[in-house]
């Protein structure tokens, strides 16, 4: 009988990576986990408890709030702020960073920007929703760490992760040594380590993009998406669609079956819809530990500025060959939208 390695015991194992980890990132890392479970507990009873629906509030995106947006939100944060690892939390349920003023916290040197509940219009009908995390480390010494310490790029990500709640429960990170993921056995209450060392396939099959936005798509993107479903044997065309509404899900899904995912800009979206510094850097710099590869469609996702907490971006990430492909077909058919248009200059052809 092989014996189950726990979250927690990977954690202090792979401690021994970081000679001069004192043991800080792998708290940070329980203290996400733990609150993963506790609204595991909450999603996986979602339709009996008074926890579905709408909070009635709307977040800075303008989004109306669930209210499993706003319970994941707080479950996260209370285990951020009771651990002691973190000094701020940004949060795409918060319209500012969150700056942890606590005794216990105030040597804490790490940032968590979350996403709480990821896929958030799916929570109602029962299909997969997660959770995206991403770890910084402070730059500024001393005193209160600042908006600077939390506008960093990609590039400067410690570690991060996802939790999807769905027909099992996972968690999969990242400190920059690969990709793990866990699966939470509820009779022991553990994440458990079922898939060791990610490796995203540099090809796959699968094309995930929300169609219904097609007219509003670059030029480029609806040539890719024309190139995926063409007959062509030889390439194993055409692809399979497959769109589920949470990122997390899509993207797991791609992680482990190989794949694309896209969220280009629309004229509804001209900056793209999904935000940089809570769920495009940290899935880019988990995809790109496996092997794949993430952009804007001519930049890597990791190398953008970051400038404001709940900045936009458009993606395209998962396996390397597609990414490509369909980044080929932007730099041929939508070259104009290339850097200026990100600027916000948009000329939908
Ligand atoms: O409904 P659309 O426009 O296709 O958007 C779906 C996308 O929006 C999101 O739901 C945004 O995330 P939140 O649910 O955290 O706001 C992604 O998970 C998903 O990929
Ligand atoms: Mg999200
Ligand atoms: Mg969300």
């Amino acid at each position: 009988m092989k014996a189950v390695k726990t979250l927690g015991q990977f954690i202090i194992e792979k401690q021994a990576d970081f000679p001069y980890a004192k043991g800080e990132l792998s708290r940070l890392l329980r203290d996400i986990g733990i609150a993963a479970k506790i609204v595991n507990r909450e999603i996986n009873k979602a339709g009996l408890a008074d926890i579905i629906g709408e909070a009635g509030t709307t977040n800075i995106q303008g989004e109306g709030q669930k209210k499993l947006d706003v319970y994941a939100n707080e479950q996260f944060i209370a285990a951020l702020q009771s651990g002691g690892e973190c000094c701020i939390v940004v949060s795409e349920e918060n319209d500012e960073y969150i700056y942890i003023d606590s005794e216990i916290s105030k040597n804490a040197k790490y940032i968590v920007a979350i996403d709480p509940l990821d896929g958030s219009s799916n929570i109602d009908v029962n299909v997969g929703v997660g959770t995206i995390f991403s770890i910084f480390r402070r730059k500024s010494v001393g005193g209160k760490a600042t908006l600077e310490d939390v506008l960093q790029n990609g590039t400067e990500q410690i570690a991060a992760g996802y939790v999807i709640y769905g027909s099992s429960t996972m968690m999969v990170y990242t400190t920059g040594k690969g990709v793990n993921g866990f699966t939470l056995d509820p009779s022991i209450g553990e994440f458990c380590l079922s898939y060791p060392n990610m490796q995203i396939p540099a090809d796959g099959y699968i094309y995930s993009i929300n169609e219904g936005y097609y007219t509003h798509f670059p030029d480029g993107i609806k040539k890719y998406i024309k190139y995926c479903q063409v007959e062509d044997d030889k390439t194993r065309r055409p692809y399979t669609s497959r769109y589920t509404g949470s990122m997390v899900a899509d993207l797991h899904r791609s992680l482990i079956k190989g794949g694309i995912f896209m969220y280009p800009i629309t004229a509804q979206a001209p900056n793209g819809k999904l935000r940089l510094v809570y769920e495009c850097n940290p899935m880019a710099f988990i995809v790109e530990q496996a092997g794949g590869k993430a952009s804007n469609g001519y930049e890597r996702i990791l190398k953008l500025d970051v400038t404001e907490l709940h900045q936009r971006s458009a993606i395209m990430i998962g396996s390397t060959n597609m990414v490509e492909k369909a980044e080929e077909m932007l730099a041929c058919f939508s070259p104009q939208v290339t850097k200026r248009n990100f600027d916000g200059v948009v000329t939908i052809q």
